[in-house]
Parts: structure tokens; sequence; C-alpha cells
């Protein structure tokens, strides 16, 4: 095992307010990491620093050892460190399978004119296919993407993302506006997808990060507050103060 990502003095100031103050965060190789914290903690903030959509004020972040702090968030994912899609980016009038082979093209279709190939677009289908299944929505795969209940279409998203071919992926919030059978569906995936992957997420159900995290690290006013397993950290004084005193939704 060993540090996969790693992020060191990681500040991000917006017009002189400090949304993130020098934040070191290790994520081990293998492991599923949250990042949770009350309202306005920097949670946000932070996953866009670490996915790059935003630049840090200071700080440098590595993956697998080297410097990604001034990389653009496709440079990172080529190398294999991905942002799961939002659902605004699942289409919703193709398919189930037509979503994920779009994805495997815009990933392969880079420096090649696939187009043209019949043979190498079933390929592509048979590629599809496997993250499909891996996500569980065989039995849709030939529904419309916009037909999908809201876990399901969270469900595709991933499977979008697999066909990318990270080692690393970084989910934004994955149980937001789900009914609990959906939570329940994506948990399962999540730790599906992380049996030879490394996930960090930003969760606000407390349950699932409970149920699913290695480690977990709580920011409040954009600081570290605590860092360990669930149990620890839900003892931590400071860490209950910060979620009665910023209320919590
Ligand atoms: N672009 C921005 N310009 C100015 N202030 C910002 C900007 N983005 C975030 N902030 C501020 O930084 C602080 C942290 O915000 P952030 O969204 O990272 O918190 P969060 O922990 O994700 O909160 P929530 O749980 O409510 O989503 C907040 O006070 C927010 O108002």
């Amino acid at each position: 095992m060993g540090i996969v990502l790693e992020a060191k003095g990681l500040t991000k100031e917006f017009k002189g307010f400090v949304a993130v103050n020098n934040v070191d965060l290790a994520v081990e190789e293998g492991s599923i990491h949250a990042l949770i914290g009350p309202n306005g903690a920097g949670k946000t903030t932070c996953f866009n620093l670490l996915t790059k959509f935003l630049q840090p004020t200071s700080g440098t972040i590595t993956y697998r050892g080297r410097d990604i702090t001034r990389m653009k968030p496709a440079g990172i994912a080529r190398l294999g460190l991905v942002r799961s899609f939002q659902i605004s980016a699942v289409f919703p009038d193709l398919s189930v399978l037509q979503n994920v082979r779009v994805a495997l093209q815009r990933k392969r279709g880079e420096s090649y004119d696939f187009w043209r190939s019949e043979k190498i677009l079933t390929r592509f289908d048979d590629e599809a296919r496997a993250h499909v299944e891996e996500v569980g929505l065989t039995e849709f795969i030939d529904h419309r993407a916009g037909e999908l209940s809201y876990g399901r279409k969270r469900a595709l998203e991933i499977a979008a993302t697999l066909a990318l071919e990270p080692d690393m992926l970084l989910l934004d919030e994955p149980m937001a506006g789900m009914a609990q059978a959906d939570v329940e569906r994506i948990t399962a995936l999540i730790r599906r997808v992380a049996k030879n992957r490394t996930i960090l997420m930003v969760e606000h159900n407390l349950s699932v990060v409970a149920d699913l995290s290695d480690r977990i690290t709580v920011l409040a006013r954009g600081e570290i507050l605590a860092e360990g397993d669930y149990a620890t950290v839900s003892k931590a004084p400071a860490v209950i103060d910060a979620y009665i005193g910023a209320g919590h939704d």
C-alpha cells in the first residue's frame, strides 16, 4: 500500500476569504476516504482543488509521487485520477449502452479516427457492456438514459467514469438527492468499484460515510479538525462542537 494522492499546505483564498487553509491530506492506495464537515467547511473547494477544477493559492498536490498542482483535469484523468461525471453529462436521448460507448470513444478517439471502423465500434460495445454490468445496469442497457431513476442515472454516470479507466475515483456527494433504496444500491456499487481502486468522496450522508469509509477527514472553516476511522472522528469533541455549532443538513 502507500499514499496515492497527497496534498500539502493546500490553501485557497477567494478575495481574501480563506476557504481552505493549509490542509494536509494523504489518501492511501485502495482505501475509501471521505471528506466531511458542516456546511461551508470547504469540502467542495477542497474537492475542486484536488480534481484541478480550481487552482490553489498555495500548496502542492501529488498523485503517485508526481506533482499535479498545475495540471488540468483532462491531464490528471489521463494519469488515472478521474472525477465522476455530473448527471448533466449523461445524454438523456441515448441508451445506457450508447452513453458508455460515447465515453469510451471520447477517451480513445483523441488520437485516432475510430468512427469509420465497424470492428472497433463493436469492440467498444463489448467494453461498454462490461462497464454497464459492473454497475448493475444490464437489464436497462437499451433504455433511454433519460428514463432511468435518479439512482440509476448516477450508476450510469459511474459506468461512464469507469470507461476512463480510473485508478482513483473522486466522487462529489454521490448520495445527494437520493431515496433510501438508491442510497443502498449506490453504496453497494461504490463498494464494488472500490475493490481495485482508490476512492475519495465528499458526502453529507453520515451513515453512508460510516458504512463505507476506511478513513475520514473532517473539515471545518477550511481546516482539518480530525482524521481517522468513523468511531474515532465521531467521538472527537471538536467534531461534535463543529457540527452542533454550524448546523448540518
Ligand atoms: N468562488 C467562491 N468565491 C467566494 N467564496 C467562495 C467561493 N466558493 C466557496 N466560497 C466560500 O468558501 C467557503 C467554503 O465553501 P465550500 O462550498 O467549499 O464548503 P462546503 O463544505 O462544500 O459546504 P456545503 O456542505 O454547504 O456544500 C464558504 O464560506 C463559501 O461561501
